[in-house]
């Protein structure tokens, strides 16, 4: 594989409550991710001039604030996002058809508006942070993880999204029912001997490649390193080598 589309694949996760910090991690790290992730924490506490200003740092964003809530919130939230230029958002599969279907909707005609492409649109599906044991005994659904999450990757596809967020250990799965273009967003990940701290269902970044993943998210490991360049470039060789077998 070649670096650029190497590069194309890693989305660092920006988890820090300050602008100055998550702008000087983009600074060190653009040559080595295609897209930053901003979650909660740097949301709320900084707010939108945070992606605008990660955007003028020539940064794409993945707002990451897992939208869930009754589609008409749903989608006036998408407008505001889409309007923000952000490349990516999520919205919770949980959240079910009516509200999936009313994101992309509303991304698209706010895109419209503007002249713009529509951001990609992608659903959450079982986070990565739960085991199949949580899964059962404290979110009492029945099944396996794993047929849950292909069946939330097709309806996500019928409303017309874009792709999922899920752990890698589905993405062949999804790969299969959903089709090549499918966007699969896959956190927990880590690299070999890393600690998985909070993550359960966990895949090295060459696992994850080989599974079908289109888009690796990598928070801690690359950002508490001492050295965030070196495992950011470290990273980025895997996912260069990964496909080249
Ligand atoms: O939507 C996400 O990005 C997400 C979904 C999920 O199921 N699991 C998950 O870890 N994430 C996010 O991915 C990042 C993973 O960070 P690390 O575990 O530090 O690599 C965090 O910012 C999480 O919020």
């Amino acid at each position: 594989m070649k670096v650029c589309e190497a590069k194309e694949k890693l989305i660092i996760a920006l988890d820090v409550d300050r602008a100055s910090r998550a702008f000087s991690l983009v600074e060190r790290l653009n040559p080595f991710a295609g897209m930053f992730k901003i979650g909660m924490e740097l949301f709320y506490s900084q707010g939108p001039p945070v992606v605008e200003g990660l955007i003028r740092r020539r940064g794409r964003v993945f707002l990451d604030l897992k939208l869930h809530d009754i589609p008409h919130t749903v989608a006036r939230t998408s407008r505001v996002l889409t309007r923000l230029g952000v490349a990516m958002f999520n919205v919770h599969a949980a959240g079910g058809r009516d509200m999936m279907r009313a994101a992309v909707e509303s991304a698209g005609e706010a895109a419209a508006a503007m002249g713009v492409n529509r951001p990609l649109v992608i659903a959450v599906t079982v986070l990565t942070s739960i085991n199949q044991q949580a899964f059962t005994r404290e979110l009492g659904l029945d099944g396996s993880i794993l047929d849950r999450v292909v069946a939330w990757a097709l309806l996500a596809r019928e409303c017309g999204l874009d792709g999922v967020v899920a752990s890698a250990r589905e993405a062949a799965a999804i790969r299969q029912a959903c089709g090549p273009d499918f966007v699969i967003v896959a956190p927990g990940i880590r690299p070999a001997g890393a600690d998985a701290g909070d993550q359960k269902r966990v895949m090295t970044p060459s696992q994850a490649l080989a599974a079908g993943a289109s888009h690796l998210v990598v928070g801690r490991p690359v950002i508490a390193a001492p050295d965030p360049v070196e495992v950011a470039r470290n990273l980025l060789r895997e996912i260069e080598e990964g496909n080249n077998g």
